[in-house]
């Protein structure tokens, strides 16, 4: 990947609860500004423990939902009524209250492994959630984030700009599950990339992955390291 300097803007606050109540009113009014713009809005989300209560505070936020289409950025190869389901993770905090109006596309697909999906899942989203308007990413303290783990045998494939799919099937050398995820040309393809990570030791793994040109070492350097503006939120 060519050297490229970074674009970050970094938001630090006091405790969750600032930051949470700033970054749930500006992820909604991104929203509204393209549902004016075009009459409708995406909205990309990772799983994992850190999104959950931004999730309930955004169910309760009344924008016209029934005009915006969440989908996921990656999910565990798992019955979306599986306890560790993003699919799941999502209906039960997101798709609550005002927010239950809003439109899912998910990636799991009844019957077929994650490997044999990684085309059904670009072809979906292609058709049905794309251009993607507001992603929202996590970070493990790995820095993996969606599910780019660190010296993946795919992350090669995840990177290259030139492959068309949206979708890759990824498994994890350590993390559960098989896992279908974003690439990086789909992921630096939304219009509104925002990280949302809490806590010191994910800061300091957010800071050092700044430095860091390794992206197979750093996944979260990957995105970190375009031209595109990264709007990071952290408490
Ligand atoms: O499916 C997943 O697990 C997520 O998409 C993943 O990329 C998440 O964002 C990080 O693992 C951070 O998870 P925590 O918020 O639980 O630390």
């Amino acid at each position: 990947m060519e050297e490229v300097g970074t674009m970050t803007n970094l938001k630090k606050f006091k405790n969750k609860e600032e930051l949470l109540e700033e970054l749930s009113s500006d992820i909604v009014e991104l929203l509204q500004d393209e549902i004016e713009e075009k009459g409708k809005a995406s909205l990309l989300v990772s799983g994992g423990s850190t999104p959950k209560p931004l999730f309930q505070k955004l169910s309760n936020i009344d924008i016209p939902w029934e005009k915006v289409i969440i989908s996921l950025v990656d999910d565990r190869w798992l019955e979306p009524t599986h306890k560790d389901s993003n699919e799941l993770l999502v209906k039960e905090n997101l798709m609550q209250n005002f927010a239950s109006k809003a439109k899912f596309v998910g990636m799991f697909i009844e019957g077929k492994t994650a490997y044999e999906s990684d085309e059904d899942c670009s072809l979906t989203y292609e058709d049905n959630v794309f251009p993607f308007d507001v992603i929202i990413l996590g970070m493990g303290g790995d820095s993996h984030t969606a599910s780019l783990f660190p010296e993946n045998e795919k992350l090669k494939e995840a990177y290259d700009l030139k492959n068309e799919n949206l979708c890759i099937s990824i498994k994890p050398d350590t993390a559960p599950y098989d896992r279908m995820s974003l690439t990086l040309g789909a992921i630096l393809s939304a219009k509104n990339i925002i990280l949302h990570i809490e806590g010191e030791e994910k800061l300091k793994v957010y800071e050092e992955a700044l430095n860091s040109k390794d992206i197979f070492k750093t996944p979260i350097s990957a995105v970190l390291n375009n031209e595109r503006l990264i709007e990071v939120y952290h408490a």
